[in-house]
């Protein structure tokens, strides 16, 4: 899947301009302000109405909120209702509930608790089986990992990894994180102020970056020794 333009706007200026192919996982990388969350906001139809958008793609679905795309949030602790029962936040039947549970290893006794009863972990994994619910073609993920511990962020990705493997949806995984972009995505493409720094497949780019910005966010990778692999 290409998209040849994604372009932001607001007023004369433009603040995003990028281009970039899915042929299945792909880590959008870049420092804050770098564009990351427009360019999510973009796909997902949630810019503010201050801004204009163009989107092209041969995409053989629509973008722009289309009902084939799916989000996955940063913050599982606050993507769901806390007053909620968990099995009511969902918009399928029991059956199929109980389905998207045991894809992404959880107690299906946990359906019938509130989402404060919940580690972050689980959290993330309702919130994972919530973006599978309608089969998506694309999930777009904001950073899924980082309000988790080490030990519960490897688990997660390694699960967004074989769910990509089983069920075959495109993924788009926007971070500022080298170590999670590498354990889930082939493909990389390096952002900085709206624009391109560059894009390869994952190992070409780890092994010989051609921007120093593309090394100064590796060197921020090797310098979080929590999250070694
Ligand atoms: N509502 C807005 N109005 C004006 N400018 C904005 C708005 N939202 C974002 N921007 C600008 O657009 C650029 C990209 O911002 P964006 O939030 O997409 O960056 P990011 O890469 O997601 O950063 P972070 O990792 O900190 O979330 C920045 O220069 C930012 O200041």
């Amino acid at each position: 899947m290409k998209i040849s333009k994604l372009q932001i706007s607001l007023k004369e200026k433009i603040l995003v301009d990028i281009n970039f192919s899915i042929s299945s996982s792909l880590a959008l990388v870049g420092q804050s302000g770098s564009g990351k969350s427009l360019t999510l906001k973009a796909l997902l139809g949630m810019l503010p109405s201050s801004m204009e958008s163009i989107i092209e793609s041969d995409a053989a679905f629509e973008l722009k909120g289309g009902r084939d795309i799916s989000f996955v949030p940063q913050n599982p602790f606050t993507a769901l209702s806390p007053l909620t029962k968990i099995k009511k936040q969902f918009f399928v039947d029991d059956g199929r509930i109980k389905e998207l549970f045991s894809q992404v290893d959880l107690d299906e006794s946990l359906l019938e608790r509130f989402a404060p009863e919940l580690s972050g972990g689980q959290l993330q994994r309702v919130v994972i089986a919530m973006a599978l619910e309608r089969e998506p073609k694309l999930i777009l993920l904001d950073e899924p990992t980082t309000a988790l511990d080490p030990k519960t962020r490897v688990l997660i990705l390694d699960l967004l990894r074989d769910l990509q493997k089983e069920h075959g949806f495109k993924m788009l995984f926007v971070t500022h994180d080298m170590n999670s972009a590498k354990v889930i995505c082939d493909e990389i493409c390096v952002i900085k102020d709206g624009r391109v720094v560059e894009s390869s497949d994952m190992k070409t780019l780890l092994a010989s970056p051609q921007q120093k910005y593309t090394k100064t966010l590796i060197d921020a990778n090797f310098a979080n020794r929590d999250f070694r692999r």
